[in-house]
């Protein structure tokens, strides 16, 4: 954050945490003192951020033990960058039904008037033609929030910042208290002790469908194929965890026992105790000015009955004809898409093996650059999503399956999910994922049907695909 345009750096020296909100709450106090016109004016407001360099901490540790909502969380697969934010500078949102196109057309054309350097996080619902019922009360049809405070981790450096952000003409002085009661206000404190970390005992567990309602969901599928109706269609399932008491859903993440997993963290709490979080291995996109990188994930085998072995996997995979055919719909679909929009693509000849901790998936990347035209976040969304890997072919027919198939509203499951900014994004694909209300928690995945597929297998396949997220839950990590 530290070479952006509208930035104030306190002090550039690492402090600890006490010190370094002190030394922001000084800065932010100094900003009293300047009068409304010394802040730079702009026709769609303006930002200023303020940060201050910290010591290493733990910003999940740091964000469990804070009071103020919404709460975020983002971490790339690279685990190169994380931000952990509380409370809103600024929030663009919309909770009507409609088409995906208007809300991505919507969120681009807001955020094009935005600070180039300010990065809003949140998601999209799948299908914002869809009703939706509990448990996604408190998850609009999108919500990107610039987070009021938070900790950012990025070129190995921590820094605690705060966003002061002022509509045209608005003056500073109701911001800039807010600012002062979140630093003044914000735990400080180590957690000390670990009953705080823990999820609270698992009392019911139930799957929606269950086995029999799956097979019968997969055969309906299967049939569209047959008729040679459709290729390809993600069902998903949903698994529901009843706990003993309520709890911070940030303790999924928290006790989220394989850091070394190739996965997206992505966390959004609205309001206490209801939040949407995602340990995704897909990547939708990410774009920097007119540069792309995009893959095709789709296609999966298990390792339990390999015995955990990377190489035993991908041959399996390599060599799995239904596989590679459910993989292929992906990756045509994904440079089809691209083509009319792009000056150039380069999308890998040999498809490659990404290895999870209890899976591996086939995986194609591919970079491309965008003609100038159609380099914004509107036509990418539009285009990519949904990818085949969750929603399927022909893509309208297929989401019209699952609206009637599927006996549950998917929400913000495997939707677009991540950052936007006027002139670069990166969104992962929100599956592997939970909703948490309360005492209860909604897992979500599902499984690419092709023609040949078994519904056995898919089963365990979702089953597997959670596997992580299940254990902990359990506690027995
Ligand atoms: C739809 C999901 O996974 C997708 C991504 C990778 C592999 C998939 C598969 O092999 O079926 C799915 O298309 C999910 O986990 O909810
Ligand atoms: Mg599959």
């Amino acid at each position: 954050m530290s070479d952006k345009r509208h930035t104030i750096i306190a002090d550039n020296n690492p402090l600890p945490l006490q010190k370094a909100v002190q030394s922001l709450l000084r800065e932010v106090e100094r900003l009293k003192e300047r009068t409304t016109d010394r802040f730079e004016e702009s026709p769609s407001g303006s930002l200023l951020t303020i940060s201050q360099p910290l010591l290493p901490l733990d910003p999940l540790d740091w964000l469990n033990r804070q009071h103020l909502f919404p709460k975020l969380y983002w971490m790339n697969r690279e685990k190169s960058f994380s931000v952990a934010g509380i409370g809103t500078a600024d929030c663009i949102e919309q909770n009507t039904p409609g088409t995906n196109a208007s809300s991505f057309a919507e969120l681009t054309r807001t955020i094009a008037t935005k600070d180039p350097d300010a990065r809003y996080f949140g998601a999209f619902r799948f299908n914002n033609m869809e009703e939706q019922s509990e448990p996604w009360h408190s998850f609009s049809s999108y919500a990107f929030v610039l987070p009021l405070v938070g900790i950012t981790f990025e070129q190995e450096r921590y820094v605690l910042f705060c966003n002061l952000w002022l509509e045209p003409g608005e003056a500073p002085d109701i911001k800039i208290r807010s600012i002062c009661d979140a630093l003044e206000n914000m735990s400080t404190t180590q957690s000390d002790c670990d009953s705080d970390r823990n999820i609270p005992a698992l009392v019911r567990i139930s799957r929606n469908p269950d086995v029999q309602s799956w097979t019968r969901q997969c055969e309906r599928a299967l049939r569209t194929f047959e008729a040679g109706d459709m290729d390809k269609i993600m069902l998903a399932r949903q698994t529901i965890l009843e706990f003993s008491e309520s709890f911070s859903p940030l303790l999924f993440l928290i006790n989220y026992p394989y850091p070394k997993n190739s996965t997206y963290r992505f966390y959004f709490e609205p309001k206490k105790n209801h939040a949407f979080f995602s340990f995704t291995p897909e990547r939708l996109y990410r774009r920097d000015g007119v540069t792309l990188q995009t893959e095709a994930l789709a296609g999966t085998s298990l390792k339990e009955n390999l015995t955990g072995d990377d190489n035993l996997a991908s041959e399996v995979l390599l060599n799995s004809e239904k596989d590679i055919r459910e993989h292929k719909f992906v990756k045509d679909s994904i440079y089809g898409e691209l083509f009319p929009v792009c000056s150039e693509i380069q999308m890998d000849e040999q498809v490659h093996v990404l290895q999870l901790n209890r899976l591996a998936h086939l995986y194609t990347r591919c970079s491309a650059t965008l003609k100038p035209e159609f380099s914004n976040d509107s036509t990418l969304l539009t285009r990519l999503h949904p990818t085949p890997a969750v929603g399927g072919v022909p893509r309208d027919e297929a989401l019209r399956h699952i609206l009637d198939i599927e006996p549950f509203n998917r929400g913000w499951y495997a939707g677009p999910a991540g950052w936007i900014s006027s002139n670069a994004a990166e969104f992962c694909v929100g599956i592997r994922s939970g909703v948490v209300v309360e005492a209860m928690t909604f897992l979500y995945s599902g499984a690419g049907l092709v023609k040949g597929s078994d519904p056995v297998s898919e089963w365990d396949e979702i089953e597997q695909k959670i596997g992580d997220l299940l254990t902990t839950a359990n506690g027995d990590t």
